[in-house]
Protein backbone atom coordinates (compact mmCIF):
# COMPACT_ATOMS: atom_id res chain seq x y z
CA UNK A 1 0.00 0.00 0.00
CA UNK A 2 0.94 3.69 -0.97
CA UNK A 3 0.53 7.19 0.59
CA UNK A 4 -2.06 8.56 -1.89
CA UNK A 5 -2.58 12.00 -0.31
CA UNK A 6 -1.60 13.61 2.49
CA UNK A 7 -1.90 16.66 4.62
CA UNK A 8 -1.13 17.52 7.96
CA UNK A 9 -1.20 20.09 10.65
CA UNK A 10 -2.33 22.20 13.09
CA UNK A 11 -6.48 23.55 13.83
CA UNK A 12 -8.24 25.51 15.87
CA UNK A 13 -5.88 27.83 16.76
CA UNK A 14 -7.08 30.97 17.87
CA UNK A 15 -5.20 33.99 17.89
CA UNK A 16 -6.45 37.73 19.09
CA UNK A 17 -4.01 40.77 18.12
CA UNK A 18 -4.16 44.27 19.09
CA UNK A 19 -2.91 47.26 17.43
CA UNK A 20 -2.94 50.51 19.61
CA UNK A 21 -2.44 54.29 18.54
CA UNK A 22 -0.61 55.82 20.19
CA UNK A 23 -1.25 59.21 19.10
CA UNK A 24 -5.11 58.94 18.90
CA UNK A 25 -5.66 56.35 22.14
CA UNK A 26 -7.82 53.87 19.86
CA UNK A 27 -7.23 50.38 19.55
CA UNK A 28 -8.69 48.27 16.96
CA UNK A 29 -8.53 44.08 17.70
CA UNK A 30 -8.63 41.46 14.98
CA UNK A 31 -9.52 37.58 16.44
CA UNK A 32 -9.21 33.93 14.12
CA UNK A 33 -9.07 30.70 14.49
CA UNK A 34 -6.16 29.30 11.97
CA UNK A 35 -5.80 25.99 10.38
CA UNK A 36 -2.50 24.99 9.20
CA UNK A 37 -2.00 21.78 6.84
CA UNK A 38 1.20 21.23 5.18
CA UNK A 39 1.97 18.51 2.25
CA UNK A 40 4.92 17.56 0.51
CA UNK A 41 7.92 15.04 0.64
CA UNK A 42 6.17 13.41 4.16
CA UNK A 43 4.92 9.61 2.92
CA UNK A 44 7.59 8.58 5.16
CA UNK A 45 6.74 9.40 8.25
CA UNK A 46 3.46 7.74 7.82
CA UNK A 47 4.80 4.45 5.83
CA UNK A 48 8.29 3.75 7.83
CA UNK A 49 7.69 6.41 10.52
CA UNK A 50 10.34 8.53 9.46
CA UNK A 51 9.72 11.98 11.85
CA UNK A 52 12.90 13.45 10.33
CA UNK A 53 10.33 14.93 7.75
CA UNK A 54 8.22 16.12 10.41
CA UNK A 55 7.55 20.04 10.86
CA UNK A 56 5.60 19.10 14.55
CA UNK A 57 2.31 20.93 14.98
CA UNK A 58 3.18 22.26 17.50
CA UNK A 59 5.93 24.17 15.68
CA UNK A 60 3.24 25.36 13.24
CA UNK A 61 1.14 26.94 16.22
CA UNK A 62 4.28 28.88 17.51
CA UNK A 63 4.92 30.13 14.19
CA UNK A 64 1.49 31.23 13.55
CA UNK A 65 1.73 33.40 16.64
CA UNK A 66 5.33 34.45 15.51
CA UNK A 67 4.13 35.59 12.03
CA UNK A 68 0.64 37.52 13.73
CA UNK A 69 3.65 39.20 16.17
CA UNK A 70 5.86 40.07 13.08
CA UNK A 71 2.80 40.85 10.39
CA UNK A 72 -0.40 42.55 9.93
CA UNK A 73 -3.34 40.04 10.62
CA UNK A 74 -5.70 41.78 8.30
CA UNK A 75 -6.76 41.70 5.54
CA UNK A 76 -6.69 37.73 6.28
CA UNK A 77 -6.00 36.96 2.88
CA UNK A 78 -2.83 38.85 2.95
CA UNK A 79 -2.14 37.16 6.49
CA UNK A 80 -2.99 33.77 5.06
CA UNK A 81 -0.52 34.46 2.10
CA UNK A 82 2.31 35.38 4.56
CA UNK A 83 2.08 32.21 6.67
CA UNK A 84 1.30 29.92 3.86
CA UNK A 85 4.57 31.50 2.07
CA UNK A 86 6.63 31.33 5.22
CA UNK A 87 6.19 27.53 5.56
CA UNK A 88 6.83 26.27 2.05
CA UNK A 89 9.79 28.93 1.67
CA UNK A 90 11.31 27.51 5.16
CA UNK A 91 11.01 23.65 4.33
CA UNK A 92 12.42 22.23 1.17
CA UNK A 93 10.59 19.60 1.89
CA UNK A 94 7.41 20.81 1.89
CA UNK A 95 5.62 21.87 -1.07
CA UNK A 96 2.33 23.44 -0.69
CA UNK A 97 0.12 25.10 2.31
CA UNK A 98 -2.93 24.92 3.15
CA UNK A 99 -3.90 27.88 5.67
CA UNK A 100 -7.78 28.35 6.41
CA UNK A 101 -8.23 31.80 8.25
CA UNK A 102 -11.92 32.38 10.30
CA UNK A 103 -11.98 35.84 11.89
CA UNK A 104 -14.82 36.85 14.11
CA UNK A 105 -16.83 39.73 14.34
CA UNK A 106 -15.60 42.19 17.05
CA UNK A 107 -17.29 45.34 16.32
CA UNK A 108 -16.73 48.56 17.76
CA UNK A 109 -19.38 50.18 20.33
CA UNK A 110 -20.86 52.97 19.73
CA UNK A 111 -21.08 55.13 22.89
CA UNK A 112 -22.65 58.81 23.63
CA UNK A 113 -22.68 58.79 20.31
CA UNK A 114 -19.55 57.80 19.26
CA UNK A 115 -17.25 54.99 18.11
CA UNK A 116 -15.53 54.02 21.61
CA UNK A 117 -11.79 53.46 21.41
CA UNK A 118 -11.28 49.88 22.35
CA UNK A 119 -14.58 48.60 23.61
CA UNK A 120 -16.49 45.85 21.25
CA UNK A 121 -19.22 43.62 21.22
CA UNK A 122 -20.18 40.06 19.11
CA UNK A 123 -22.45 40.90 16.96
CA UNK A 124 -23.81 37.76 14.95
CA UNK A 125 -22.27 34.40 14.21
CA UNK A 126 -20.89 35.68 11.13
CA UNK A 127 -17.45 35.39 10.46
CA UNK A 128 -15.45 36.45 7.34
CA UNK A 129 -13.32 33.76 6.42
CA UNK A 130 -10.17 33.10 4.02
CA UNK A 131 -8.39 29.69 2.32
CA UNK A 132 -5.31 30.04 0.65
CA UNK A 133 -2.94 27.29 -1.14
CA UNK A 134 0.06 28.41 -1.36
CA UNK A 135 2.20 26.18 -3.86
CA UNK A 136 5.82 26.34 -4.30
CA UNK A 137 6.98 28.23 -6.93
CA UNK A 138 3.43 28.60 -8.71
CA UNK A 139 1.60 30.94 -7.11
CA UNK A 140 -0.49 31.54 -4.39
CA UNK A 141 -4.81 30.63 -4.77
CA UNK A 142 -7.34 32.53 -2.39
CA UNK A 143 -10.88 32.18 -1.52
CA UNK A 144 -12.70 34.25 0.44
CA UNK A 145 -16.08 34.49 2.37
CA UNK A 146 -19.02 35.30 4.28
CA UNK A 147 -20.17 32.14 6.07
CA UNK A 148 -23.20 32.12 8.58
CA UNK A 149 -24.77 35.49 8.22
CA UNK A 150 -28.28 34.34 9.45
CA UNK A 151 -30.51 36.55 7.41
CA UNK A 152 -34.84 36.66 6.65
CA UNK A 153 -37.20 38.22 5.23
CA UNK A 154 -40.91 38.20 6.38
CA UNK A 155 -42.20 38.76 2.48
CA UNK A 156 -40.84 39.35 -0.84
CA UNK A 157 -40.55 35.48 -1.48
CA UNK A 158 -42.23 33.85 -3.85
CA UNK A 159 -41.89 29.78 -5.02
CA UNK A 160 -44.34 28.50 -8.03
CA UNK A 161 -44.27 26.90 -11.26
CA UNK A 162 -41.92 23.83 -10.11
CA UNK A 163 -42.58 20.26 -11.04
CA UNK A 164 -46.10 19.15 -9.94
CA UNK A 165 -46.44 15.43 -9.75
CA UNK A 166 -47.44 12.16 -7.79
CA UNK A 167 -44.69 13.12 -5.08
CA UNK A 168 -45.43 16.91 -5.03
CA UNK A 169 -47.81 18.08 -1.91
CA UNK A 170 -45.63 21.78 -1.64
CA UNK A 171 -48.38 24.31 -2.36
CA UNK A 172 -47.65 27.24 -4.67
CA UNK A 173 -47.10 30.29 -3.08
CA UNK A 174 -46.59 33.96 -4.39
CA UNK A 175 -45.48 35.46 -0.60
CA UNK A 176 -43.46 32.85 1.82
CA UNK A 177 -40.79 33.70 4.52
CA UNK A 178 -37.52 33.37 2.98
CA UNK A 179 -34.99 32.93 5.90
CA UNK A 180 -31.33 31.48 4.73
CA UNK A 181 -27.78 31.41 6.59
CA UNK A 182 -25.74 33.00 4.00
CA UNK A 183 -21.84 30.65 2.82
CA UNK A 184 -20.84 33.01 0.26
CA UNK A 185 -17.60 32.88 -1.68
CA UNK A 186 -15.49 33.86 -3.88
CA UNK A 187 -12.42 32.48 -5.90
CA UNK A 188 -9.08 35.28 -6.80
CA UNK A 189 -7.61 34.60 -10.02
CA UNK A 190 -4.26 33.38 -8.75
CA UNK A 191 -1.41 35.73 -7.42
CA UNK A 192 2.41 34.94 -9.16
CA UNK A 193 3.01 35.23 -5.52
CA UNK A 194 3.28 37.29 -2.42
CA UNK A 195 4.51 40.63 -4.60
CA UNK A 196 0.76 40.00 -6.15
CA UNK A 197 -1.06 39.87 -3.38
CA UNK A 198 0.81 42.54 -2.09
CA UNK A 199 -0.52 44.87 -4.97
CA UNK A 200 -4.34 44.09 -4.44
CA UNK A 201 -4.18 44.10 -0.66
CA UNK A 202 -7.06 47.08 -0.70
CA UNK A 203 -9.22 45.02 -2.71
CA UNK A 204 -9.62 41.99 -0.58
CA UNK A 205 -11.52 44.92 2.19
CA UNK A 206 -13.30 45.95 -0.65
CA UNK A 207 -14.47 43.00 -1.79
CA UNK A 208 -15.59 41.53 1.36
CA UNK A 209 -17.66 44.52 1.94
CA UNK A 210 -18.86 44.49 -1.19
CA UNK A 211 -20.03 40.72 -1.38
CA UNK A 212 -21.77 41.38 2.17
CA UNK A 213 -23.32 44.40 0.84
CA UNK A 214 -24.89 43.04 -2.20
CA UNK A 215 -26.08 39.39 -0.46
CA UNK A 216 -28.00 41.89 1.75
CA UNK A 217 -28.99 44.30 -0.95
CA UNK A 218 -30.42 41.64 -2.90
CA UNK A 219 -31.93 39.79 -0.58
CA UNK A 220 -33.84 42.31 0.74
CA UNK A 221 -34.65 44.26 -2.72
CA UNK A 222 -35.33 41.10 -4.82
CA UNK A 223 -38.83 39.71 -5.01
CA UNK A 224 -37.53 36.44 -5.10
CA UNK A 225 -38.67 33.62 -7.59
CA UNK A 226 -36.57 30.73 -5.59
CA UNK A 227 -33.45 30.74 -4.11
CA UNK A 228 -31.68 29.90 -7.35
CA UNK A 229 -32.68 32.97 -8.99
CA UNK A 230 -31.60 35.46 -5.78
CA UNK A 231 -28.22 33.78 -5.28
CA UNK A 232 -27.38 33.85 -8.95
CA UNK A 233 -28.02 37.55 -9.15
CA UNK A 234 -25.86 37.87 -6.37
CA UNK A 235 -23.41 35.85 -7.88
CA UNK A 236 -23.15 38.50 -11.10
CA UNK A 237 -23.10 41.11 -8.77
CA UNK A 238 -20.02 40.54 -7.03
CA UNK A 239 -18.77 39.55 -10.09
CA UNK A 240 -18.98 42.71 -11.78
CA UNK A 241 -18.13 44.47 -8.26
CA UNK A 242 -14.65 42.79 -8.34
CA UNK A 243 -12.27 42.15 -11.39
CA UNK A 244 -10.09 40.80 -9.44
CA UNK A 245 -12.10 37.60 -8.82
CA UNK A 246 -13.23 34.51 -10.83
CA UNK A 247 -15.81 32.49 -9.94
CA UNK A 248 -18.37 33.03 -6.76
CA UNK A 249 -20.26 30.53 -4.90
CA UNK A 250 -23.26 29.91 -2.39
CA UNK A 251 -24.22 27.84 -0.25
CA UNK A 252 -27.79 28.58 1.04
CA UNK A 253 -29.57 26.03 3.31
CA UNK A 254 -33.82 27.49 2.93
CA UNK A 255 -35.03 27.60 6.51
CA UNK A 256 -38.35 26.64 6.11
CA UNK A 257 -41.15 28.69 8.37
CA UNK A 258 -44.78 26.32 8.11
CA UNK A 259 -47.87 27.60 8.35
CA UNK A 260 -50.16 26.53 11.06
CA UNK A 261 -54.04 25.82 10.70
CA UNK A 262 -55.73 26.66 13.62
CA UNK A 263 -58.87 26.45 12.17
CA UNK A 264 -59.58 23.44 14.49
CA UNK A 265 -59.88 26.23 17.04
CA UNK A 266 -62.97 27.93 17.02
CA UNK A 267 -62.44 28.72 13.13
CA UNK A 268 -59.36 30.57 13.30
CA UNK A 269 -57.97 31.88 10.29
CA UNK A 270 -54.19 31.51 10.14
CA UNK A 271 -53.39 30.50 6.73
CA UNK A 272 -52.33 32.42 3.18
CA UNK A 273 -52.71 35.55 3.89
CA UNK A 274 -54.04 35.19 7.65
CA UNK A 275 -51.22 33.52 7.98
CA UNK A 276 -49.13 35.40 11.29
CA UNK A 277 -48.06 32.53 13.82
CA UNK A 278 -45.70 29.92 11.80
CA UNK A 279 -43.72 27.09 13.29
CA UNK A 280 -39.65 27.79 12.32
CA UNK A 281 -38.12 24.23 11.26
CA UNK A 282 -34.91 22.86 12.49
CA UNK A 283 -35.11 20.41 9.51
CA UNK A 284 -35.35 19.22 6.87
CA UNK A 285 -33.84 22.08 5.12
CA UNK A 286 -33.63 22.73 1.43
CA UNK A 287 -29.97 23.64 0.28
CA UNK A 288 -29.43 25.63 -2.76
CA UNK A 289 -25.85 25.57 -4.34
CA UNK A 290 -24.18 27.67 -6.79
CA UNK A 291 -20.82 28.16 -8.91
CA UNK A 292 -20.88 31.39 -11.38
CA UNK A 293 -17.56 32.16 -13.23
CA UNK A 294 -17.29 34.88 -15.79
CA UNK A 295 -17.88 32.95 -19.08
O1 LIG B 1 -36.48 28.63 -3.50
C1 LIG B 1 -36.76 27.43 -3.47
N1 LIG B 1 -36.11 26.58 -4.30
C2 LIG B 1 -36.38 25.23 -4.33
O2 LIG B 1 -35.75 24.50 -5.11
C3 LIG B 1 -37.38 24.76 -3.44
N2 LIG B 1 -37.92 23.51 -3.21
N3 LIG B 1 -38.83 23.65 -2.25
N4 LIG B 1 -38.92 24.94 -1.87
C4 LIG B 1 -38.02 25.66 -2.60
N5 LIG B 1 -37.72 26.98 -2.62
Amino acid sequence: PSVTSARYGKDNVRVYKVERDEKTGVQTVTEMTVCVLLEGAIDVSYTVADNSVVVATDSMKNTIYIKAKENPVTPPELFASILGTHFVETYPHITTANIKIVTHRWTRMTIDGKPHPHSFYRDGAETRNVEAVIRKGKGIDIRSGIVGLLVLKSTGSQFHGFVRDEYTTLPETWDRILSTEVDCGWAWKTFSGMAAVRAVVPKFDKAWSDARSITMETFAKEDSPSVQNTMYKMCSSILKAAPEVEAVDYALPNKHYFEIDLSWHKGTQNTGKNAEVYAPQSGPNGLIKVTVGRS
